[in-house]
């Protein structure tokens, strides 16, 4: 009997079942999907990337990471659901058909092992890596403040004992330096969509800044069109806009250094909820977040496929 099959993906897992998880989806879906291991983490936890492919080499390609901050597990289960619908809509939808047969797909889930674990056996509500430096007396540095776009600006912390330290130099961790060199030597990645939760908002770059993109037009219409697509599986509402200007200012963030790395379409999904359950969102919510994501993501694949 296929072992994913028996993987509950209305329920949230372990680290080590997630990786197992993965082995299996590989293994069950090897036509399609390979595991690539970009690096390590600061505690030395393999870091795993699924590249979901049909062929060609170096296809222009769509990132997608979850779990950068290790206490949103909604992210996780969403990665985990997102993947196995990829694979079981391949052939089928049209739209997921013509973006594997044109690009391809890598997913981090898990792209905080050391943190995430630690919300298993510590601290449920941790949100940074595990690094620790000589003479630092606070664990971790805020992964979503460690790129070098806006590095160290407003809305990033100085202080190692804070949620959001930036730690001591741009992609200074080691889970940011695997994907940035993992970026850059594909070289051809389109799209990147980093997943984070709560507050039920779909943001695009700058978040350093409150300058706009070049693209800025296009980035709020294709934003508003996925909220639009997302609201129409269950009724629930998100706001859309750039990261300064709808959230808050934040510095060295994940798009906003892709889209300095010529990443033009890179968004940032606050999922579920607005705050009732907030980090905690009960397990039933996790397939009815992941098949409205589902849609908003998709309407973002389209438009890469199409410009
Ligand atoms: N997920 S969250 O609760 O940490 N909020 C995010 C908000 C966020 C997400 C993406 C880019 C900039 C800011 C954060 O990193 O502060
Ligand atoms: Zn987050």
């Amino acid at each position: 009997e296929r072992s994913t099959s028996s993987f509950s993906y209305s329920s949230y897992h372990t680290l080590e079942e997630i990786y197992t998880w993965i082995d299996n989806f590989v293994t069950e879906h090897s036509d399609i999907v390979s595991k690539i291991q970009i690096g390590h983490s600061f505690e030395n936890r393999s870091i795993l990337v699924l590249k979901f492919s049909t062929g060609g080499s170096q296809r222009p390609a769509i990132w997608i990471d979850t779990g950068i901050h290790s206490r949103e597990w909604i992210t996780h289960a969403t990665g985990i659901w997102t993947a196995r619908k990829i694979v079981n809509e391949y052939g089928k939808a049209r739209i997921v058909t013509d973006v594997l047969n044109a690009m391809d797909i890598f997913m981090e889930i898990v792209s905080n092992p050391d943190g995430f674990a630690y919300t298993h056996s510590m601290n449920r509500l941790w949100r940074k890596n595990k690094s620790s430096r000589p003479g630092i007396f606070c664990i971790g540095v805020d992964l979503n403040r460690n790129w070098k776009s806006g590095f160290g600006g407003n809305g990033s912390n100085n202080n190692p004992c804070s949620e959001t330290y930036h730690g001591p130099s741009p992609q200074s961790e080691p889970e940011v330096a695997a994907i940035v060199d993992f970026i850059m030597s594909h070289g051809n990645i389109k799209a990147l969509i980093s997943i984070h939760s709560y507050s039920q908002m779909l943001m695009y770059p700058y978040g350093h800044s409150l300058e706009p993109v070049s693209n800025q037009e296009e980035l709020y219409s294709l934003a508003k069109d996925a909220v639009q697509a997302l609201y129409e599986v269950h009724g629930i509402e998100y706001i859309y806009g750039s990261i300064s200007t709808t959230l808050y200012v934040a510095s060295g963030i994940t798009v906003d250094w892709a889209y300095d790395s010529g990443i033009k379409y890179s968004f940032t999904f606050e999922l579920r909820d607005t705050g009732h359950y907030g980090f905690l969102l009960p397990a039933t919510q996790i397939i009815p977040t992941a098949q409205e994501t589902w849609m908003a993501i998709w309407t973002i694949m389209e438009h890469t496929l199409n410009h």
